[in-house]
């Protein structure tokens, strides 16, 4: 979940049971990671150019009015109000500090489970305003039926604390802790100017002053930027479970970077895609705070990630958000500007993490649904 935003941020539950790490020790079976026929993957997975979430270049959407910025804020339209999900190109996180990351990720998770698990005990201060915890986790929350086949790390990026204790769970020397650390503040700073930029430009698709909208929900959410490391272990039997079941995350905006591996399935007017991998793109998704705010204008991507045999399949996600004291419900602004019916009832985040969270886990995600008046 979305730090967790998303699923995968359920950490603390995660670790009691430690699934991937119960199997090794043979407490756990492979029949234990069986999913329901409705979840499965079907495989193989397809590749298709035709059949594909849209591909954005951002220096062209933020560049001088043109044809070329018209055509890619049509394609950007399109794709946040259909499947809700589309690639950016030209984006602002330098891919040195992917790379960085993405090396001290694969360091961190082919090291032994007990230094794993170090840094899965709460440390650092609490995220966003769902109260997410970061550190490590490599299990399904606890009563939840599916298994998940996947660990991650959950780093607080902008808590000093909380990125120096996993700077010197990661690295070998002070060098190289200054090095991650490094790269760790400029793909914060990428993410937040892209996510900020892409918000900026979908507010003002709506009519509105998207600069006043940010400054009063969004800026300032220093607690709120979160990087998670992903992984995803080839899995014995992938036709049969997968690492993440389908769910929409609990944000504003998630970017992703998925390594060449693959595995990252859209559903798309009812049909699963496969994210084509692409190294020098971010994946970009709608998440359910922003459906809510948008009055379901915008839609909040529905999504799985499908495992295979042979490989280890690497992602980061980093999931944007407002403040603590925001409250989640169609915006005053929109509802005023067009004289609509607010399409959502209100909530605190807090309680529709807890009301969406577990259903998801059980394999009948809801998203806003449960919101829908
Ligand atoms: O690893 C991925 O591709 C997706 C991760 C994800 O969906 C999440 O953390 O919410
Ligand atoms: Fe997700």
């Amino acid at each position: 979940m979305s730090v967790p935003l998303t699923m995968a941020e359920e950490g603390e539950a995660g670790c009691e049971r430690e699934s991937l790490a119960a199997y090794s020790r043979g407490k756990l079976s492979l029949k234990d990671f069986e999913w329901p026929q409705s979840l499965r993957v079907s495989f193989p997975l397809v590749y298709s150019d035709s059949q594909s979430i849209p591909e954005i270049d951002l220096q062209a959407l933020l560049g001088q009015q043109n044809d070329k910025q018209q055509q890619q804020l049509q394609l950007l339209s399109e794709a946040v109000s259909t499947c809700g999900f589309f690639q950016v190109v030209n984006h602002p996180i330098p891919a040195s500090a992917i790379r960085c990351l993405d090396s001290h990720a694969r360091k961190f998770f082919s090291s032994p489970l007990q230094r794993k698990l170090e840094l899965a005990k709460a440390f650092g201060r609490m995220m966003t305003e769902f109260d997410i915890r970061p550190g490590y986790t490599c299990g399904s929350p606890l009563e939840s039926p599916l298994k998940l086949w996947y660990e991650a790390l959950l780093i607080a990026a902008s808590d000093k604390d909380n990125v120096s204790a996993v700077a010197k769970c990661l690295c070998a020397d002070e060098e190289e802790e200054y090095t991650f650390k490094d790269a760790l503040e400029k793909f914060s700073f990428g993410f937040t100017k892209l996510a900020r930029d892409l918000c900026t430009i979908l507010l003002e698709t709506l009519g509105l002053d998207a600069n006043e909208i940010l400054e009063e929900y969004v800026d300032g959410n220093e607690q709120g930027v979160g990087v998670k490391l992903l992984h995803y272990p080839p899995c014995p039997q992938p036709e049969k479970t997968a690492g993440l079941p389908e769910h929409t995350d609990i944000c504003l905006l998630t970017v992703l970077w998925q390594d060449e591996v693959g595995g990252l399935q859209v559903c798309q007017d009812g049909c699963w895609i496969t994210v084509k991998p692409n190294v020098d793109a971010m994946v970009v998704n709608i998440g359910d705070i922003f459906q809510v705010c948008s009055n379901d204008r915008f839609k909040s991507g529905l999504h799985r990630v499908a495992l295979n045999k042979n490989e280890s399949r690497y992602s980061i996600a980093s999931f944007y958000n407002p403040r603590r004291d925001f409250k989640l419900t169609p915006l005053p602004q929109l509802l005023d500007s067009t004289n609509e019916a607010a399409k959502f009832r209100s909530m605190i985040p807090v309680e529709y993490r807890k009301l969406t969270f577990k259903e998801t886990f059980n394999g009948a995600w809801q998203g806003v649904n449960v919101l829908r008046c």
